[in-house]
């Protein structure tokens, strides 16, 4: 039995749901998600989107809102709407510093999680560990690679050590990625359908993996990067990259601050996040506030003015985000304020 067309190329992107998508909306992919909204793939075509308003709602569970690697559907308009996200296979998600402790989802629907560590000076079995943990209990399979095989001779006990130590089952492959027969002990995990992200630290070799898995494609797609007015690096485009073994593989922003939080802690800053939770007023700001336990910290010595520091810039990052993104859904509704995805600081006291 033939599927209607559209259907058939989002199979190719990982679609295995049997939903036909209502009359007069679409189906597609969330392959990227930042400042300006969402980047869509149809198994066609890279195109935007925006998250429809129901989804910045003061209260909804950050989890209920799109993110890359769902599957979406779209209602058409300029840009296209997403209306509903899919039921979602796989979610991966890490714990998120914040006003308070959450789980923060990095992607949806991944089959694969490849864990890429080379081995020379990157290699660090505490490091493996903490990105597989990453792994348990989202439906997502982890799959140990280790680059630079071509580059030592005496690796072996080395790699026995480390399926040792790694939960059995766990599949482990040494590899050179420059050699494409070397690589092609990974197509299992990239077939047809299939899709898989990959996770390692700066100089491990995704690029040049990534390179090999496409073959002689170039990696047009791929992340270009740019100066945003304040001088900072933003990645204005990035894609999910379809390869020629039929599996694809999603490249996102999110992935790549997973490289840094994954080789610092994954509970950051839980001690931080557990000090906020004994402030006088459950909605402190931590600044002049009675009662404020940041601030007692801060004067103890309990807490070091660079540790704060760090952990106010990651918050004002992800505010900004999305504040940004409430500024753009107010424009385009002619100036008409809307619900604050985030709660305004009042001072309610705790009960
Ligand atoms: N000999 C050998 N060199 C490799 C292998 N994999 C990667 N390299 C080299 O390691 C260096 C880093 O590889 P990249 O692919 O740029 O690493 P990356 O993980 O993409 O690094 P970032 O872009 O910083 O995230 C390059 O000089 C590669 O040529 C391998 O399997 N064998
Ligand atoms: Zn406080």
């Amino acid at each position: 039995m033939s599927e209607p067309e559209p259907i058939e190329r989002l199979r190719r992107i990982g679609w295995r749901g049997d939903a036909l998508p209502g009359a007069g909306l679409r189906l597609a992919r969330v392959v990227a998600q930042h400042r300006a909204g969402y980047e869509l793939h149809d198994g066609e075509t890279l195109f935007s989107a925006q998250p429809d308003g129901h989804f910045l709602k003061r209260g909804l569970d950050p989890a209920a809102r799109p993110v890359v690697g769902d599957f979406v559907e779209l209602a058409p308009g300029r840009p296209p709407h997403i209306v509903k996200v899919l039921a979602r296979r796989t979610v991966l998600s890490r714990a998120a510093a914040g006003e308070r402790y959450e789980r923060q989802l990095i992607a949806t629907n991944i089959d694969y999680v490849l864990v890429l560590t080379g081995l020379d000076g990157d290699f660090n079995p505490a490091r493996i560990e903490r990105y597989l943990s990453l792994t348990e209990g989202s439906g997502a399979q982890p799959v140990v690679l280790l680059s630079k095989l071509d580059t030592r001779e005496d690796a072996a006990a080395q790699i026995d050590a480390l399926r040792a130590r790694l939960p059995a089952g766990t599949p482990v492959h040494a590899l050179n990625s420059k050699d494409p027969a070397s690589v092609a002990q990974l197509a299992a995990y990239l077939q047809p359908g299939d899709s898989a992200v990959l996770v390692g630290s700066s100089g491990a070799g995704k690029s040049t993996l990534t390179n090999t898995l496409l073959g002689t494609a170039r990696m047009a797609t791929a992340a270009v990067r740019s100066h945003d007015s304040r001088g900072r690096h933003t990645t204005t485009h990035r894609a999910l990259l379809q390869l020629p073994s039929g599996g694809c593989l999603i490249d996102t922003p999110g992935m790549r601050e997973l490289k840094l939080t994954g080789e610092e802690n994954l509970d950051l800053f839980a001690d931080i996040e557990a000090l906020a939770g004994q402030c006088r007023f459950a909605d402190c700001g931590h600044g002049s506030e009675p009662g404020c336990a940041v601030q007692a910290a801060l004067a103890s010595g309990e807490l070091t003015p660079g540790r704060w520091r760090n952990f106010l810039k990651l918050h004002d990052e992800r505010e900004e985000q999305a504040a940004t993104l409430e500024a753009r859904l107010r424009r385009q509704r002619g100036g008409r304020p809307i619900e604050r995805p985030h709660g305004h600081r009042g001072q309610r006291e705790r009960e």
